[in-house]
C-alpha cells in the first residue's frame, strides 16, 4: 500500500513513531547505558595515570600492530588494511563497508595519554584518546589543546586522519595546524616519525601527508600535540546580528581581532545571527556573571544563545572552560531532538544529568526503516569556504536546504603541502558552514542537493568535510582536493597495494 508521498504507509507510521517515541528507549536504555559506560572509562582512565602504565603497554601495543601489518605483508596482499574500530562508534552517520572486506589492525586498543612535557608544551597521545579525555586530563593542570573540537567523543586519530576545527581556529587553523610529531607504522611494518621542520624530505612530506589521508597512507600510533596555557572561564560577548551579510561583516571584523581566542557564528534565520567572541579570564568581576551551562539543569546551548538573539541585546557572561568547550555536547549540536522534551526545564532537574547519550549508541540503535527515514531528509554537511564567500555561501545553502540554524565556525587556513588547496602564499579566513538538520523543501533530492552545494563549494575553492556524504565523482573529488603530494607518498611508502585512495574509503558506495 502507498501514499500520495510516494512512500508505502508502513515507512510513514513508522516515521511517525520515530518522532514520537524513540525517546522511549533513549531515556530509558541508552542515558543510563551512556552514563555507566562514561563512568566505567574515567574511572579506568584515573587509574592508568595514577599508575603510569601507558607508556610501557604503549610499546607492547605498537610491537602487536607492527606483527599484524608485517603479517599482512608477507600474505597474499589480496585485501587491504584498515582500523579495526567499528563502525557504529565513528563520528558519521555512515558505516564503512569496507571493514568488512579489509585486514583489520588493531589500533583501537590505543586509547591512552602517554605523557605531558611542559617545558616543550606539549602533549603526546594515543589515536583513540578522545576531546573529553583530553580535557578531562589537561584543565585541570592549567593545560588546554590550543583547539578542542567540541564533541566529546571525537578522537585524536579521527582529527588528524579526517579534519578537525573549532572556534579558535580563527586563532590556530584546523587541528592538523596545531600538531607537531605523528608516530605512523606504514605499509611494511616499520615505525617512522613525521615531524615538522625536520631535514629529511620524506618526513617533511609525511608529516603534511598525513592530514586528511584517512588512514590510506599508515596507521597513525601516537601524535605529539601543542599545547597551551589556559585560565579557569572563558569570558564571552554575544552579538546579535541580522542578515547574511551583516553576519559575515562582524565574523570578519571578529576573526581579525587578535584577543579574541573564540569566534563563532550561530545564524538562527535569514534575518537574525549571534556571533559569539570569548577570551580567557580568570573569573568575572564584582557583579559579574558566571553561567555554568554545562551544568544538567541548564537550557541547550543555542537555545540560550538564540534567546539573546531575539531580545536584540549585546550580553557578556563568564562560561567554566570545560563547559564552553563542550558547549554543543550537551544537545549534539541541535540533533538531541530526538527527545522533544529534552530541554525542557523539569526533564532537565530529573534526568538531565544523564544526558547526552552516546552517539556511538545511538548510531548502533539507528538501522533498518529507522535509517532510511533519516537519509531521506535528514542533512548532515560541513563545508569549510573562503570568508569572503560566506554571504553567498549562506544564501545558497538557504536556497538548497533552508535548515536553520548553521553552525558557522571561522578558522585560519595556512599555505602548506597536502590534501587541501590553499596555495595562495598567505593565510586565508575560512569558515566552516555546518548544516545539521530536517531539510522541508519539496524539492529536496539526497543526491541532487549535495552535488548542487559540492559543486558550489568547488567553485569557491573550498572542501567538504568527510565524515558527511559525499557524491562526487573521482574527477570532481580531485578538484577539490589535491593529490599531488599524497600520491608521491603513496608511491613512495608502497601504500597502494596496502590501503585503498582516499575517494575509494568516501565515496557514497563505500558507505552504508
Ligand atoms: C617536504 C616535501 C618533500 C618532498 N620531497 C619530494 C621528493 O624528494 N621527490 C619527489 O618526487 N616529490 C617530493 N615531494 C612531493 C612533491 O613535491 C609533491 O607531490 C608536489 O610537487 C607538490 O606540488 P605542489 O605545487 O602542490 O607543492 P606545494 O604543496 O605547493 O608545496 C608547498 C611547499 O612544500 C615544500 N615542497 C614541495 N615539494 C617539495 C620537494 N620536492 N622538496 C622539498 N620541499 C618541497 C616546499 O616548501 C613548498 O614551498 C615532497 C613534498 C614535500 C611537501
Ligand atoms: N568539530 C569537528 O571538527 C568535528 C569533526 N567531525 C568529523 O568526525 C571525524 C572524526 O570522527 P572519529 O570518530 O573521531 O574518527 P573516525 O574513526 O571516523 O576516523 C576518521 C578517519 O580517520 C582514520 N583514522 C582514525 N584513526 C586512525 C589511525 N590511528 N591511523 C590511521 N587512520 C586513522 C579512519 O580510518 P578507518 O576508516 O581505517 O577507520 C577514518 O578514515 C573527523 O574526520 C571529522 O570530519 C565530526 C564532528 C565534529
Ligand atoms: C565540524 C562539526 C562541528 C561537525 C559536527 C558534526 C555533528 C553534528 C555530526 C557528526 C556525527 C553525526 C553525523 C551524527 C548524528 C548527528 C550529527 C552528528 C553528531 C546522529 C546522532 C543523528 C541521529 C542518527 O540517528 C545517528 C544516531 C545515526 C547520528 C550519528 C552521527
Amino acid at each position: 500500500m502507498g501514499s500520495s508521498t510516494g512512500h508505502p504507509l508502513s515507512e510513514i507510521i513508522l516515521e511517525f513513531l520515530l518522532h514520537h517515541l524513540r525517546w522511549i528507549p533513549v531515556c530509558f536504555i541508552l542515558l543510563p547505558l551512556s552514563f555507566i559506560y562514561d563512568l566505567i572509562t574515567r574511572a579506568r582512565n584515573r587509574l592508568v595515570h595514577y599508575v603510569n602504565s601507558a607508556p610501557r603497554a604503549h610499546d607492547r601495543k605498537v610491537a602487536k600492530i607492527q606483527g599484524e601489518v608485517r603479517e599482512w605483508a608477507r600474505g597474499d596482499k589480496k585485501k587491504k588494511m584498515c582500523n579495526a574500530r567499528s563502525g557504529w562508534s565513528t563520528m558519521s552517520f555512515r558505516y564503512p563497508l569496507y571493514k568488512n572486506t579489509s585486514t583489520l589492525i588493531s589500533t583501537n586498543s590505543l586509547i591512552d595519554i602517554l605523557e605531558v612535557d611542559e617545558e616543550n608544551r606539549t602533549i603526546r597521545v594515543e589515536p583513540m584518546v578522545s576531546m573529553g579525555d583530553i580535557t578531562n586530563y589537561l584543565l585541570p593542570r592549567g593545560y588546554s589543546l590550543p583547539i578542542v573540537p567540541e564533541l566529546d567523543d571525537l578522537t585524536v586519530g579521527g582529527m588528524i586522519n579526517g579534519c578537525g576545527v573549532e572556534s579558535s581556529g580563527r586563532k590556530y587553523g584546523l587541528f592538523q595546524h596545531i600538531c607537531v610529531s605523528y608516530e605512523i607504522v606504514t605499509a611494511d611494518g616499520s615505525l617512522v616519525v613525521a615531524k615538522k621542520g625536520t631535514e629529511d624530505a620524506e618526513s617533511q612530506g609525511l608529516f603534511y601527508g598525513i592530514p586528511w589521508s584517512h588512514g590510506t597512507l599508515g596507521f597513525l600510533v601516537a601524535a605529539t600535540i601543542r599545547i597551551i596555557p589556559c585560565k579557569p572561564f572563558v569570558k564571552m560577548t554575544y552579538m546579535p546580528v541580522g542578515d547574511f551579510k551583516d553576519m559575515t561583516a562582524k565574523l570578519q571584523s571578529e576573526s581579525t581581532v587578535s584577543e579574541n581566542e573564540f569566534v563563532e557564528g550561530i545564524q538562527f534565520s535569514q534575518e537574525m545571527g549571534v556571533v559569539m567572541k570569548g577570551r580567557f579570564s580568570d573569573g568575572p568581576p564584582k557583579n559579574g556573571e558566571i553561567n555554568a551551562i554545562g551544568k544538567w539543569h541548564k537550557p541547550w546551548f543555542y537555545t540560550h544563545v538564540e534567546g539573546i538573539g531575539k531580545k536584540n541585546e549585546e550580553v557578556t557572561e563568564y562560561i567554566p572552560l570545560r563547559d564552553y568547550y563542550h558547549r554543543h555536547s550537551k544537545s549534539i549540536f541541535w540533533e538531541l531532538e530526538i527527545i522533544p522534551f529534552g530541554n525542557n526545564v523539569l526533564f532537565r532537574w530529573v534526568y538531565g544529568w544523564l544526558c547526552p547519550p552516546k552517539i556511538s549508541f545511538l548510531k548502533y540503535t539507528t538501522f533498518g526503516a529507522v535509517r532510511r527515514i533519516y537519509e531521506r531528509r535528514h542533512v548532515l554537511q560541513d563545508m569549510l569556504i573562503p570568508l569572503t564567500d560566506l554571504e553567498k555561501g549562506l544564501q545558497v545553502f538557504h536556497d538548497k536546504t533552508n535548515i536553520y540554524p548553521v553552525w558557522l565556525c571561522p578558522f585560519n587556513l595556512p599555505t602548506c603541502p597536502g590534501f587541501v588547496k590553499q596555495k595562495s602564499g598567505r593565510n586565508v579566513l575560512y569558515v566552516d558552514v555546518g548544516v545539521y538538520g530536517v531539510c522541508k523543501k519539496d524539492d529536496y533530492d539526497p543526491k541532487k542537493t549535495t552535488r548542487e552545494l559540492e559543486e558550489y563549494v568547488r567553485s569557491v575553492e573550498g572542501v567538504q568535510m568527510l565524515y558527511a556524504d559525499t557524491y562526487m565523482t573521482r574527477e570532481e573529488f580531485y578538484q577539490m582536493f589535491d593529490s599531488s603530494l599524497y600520491e608521491w607518498l603513496r608511491v613512495k611508502l608502497n601504500a597502494k597495494d596496502a590501503f585503498p585512495d582516499v575517494y575509494d574509503k568516501v565515496k557514497k558506495e563505500a558507505r552504508f
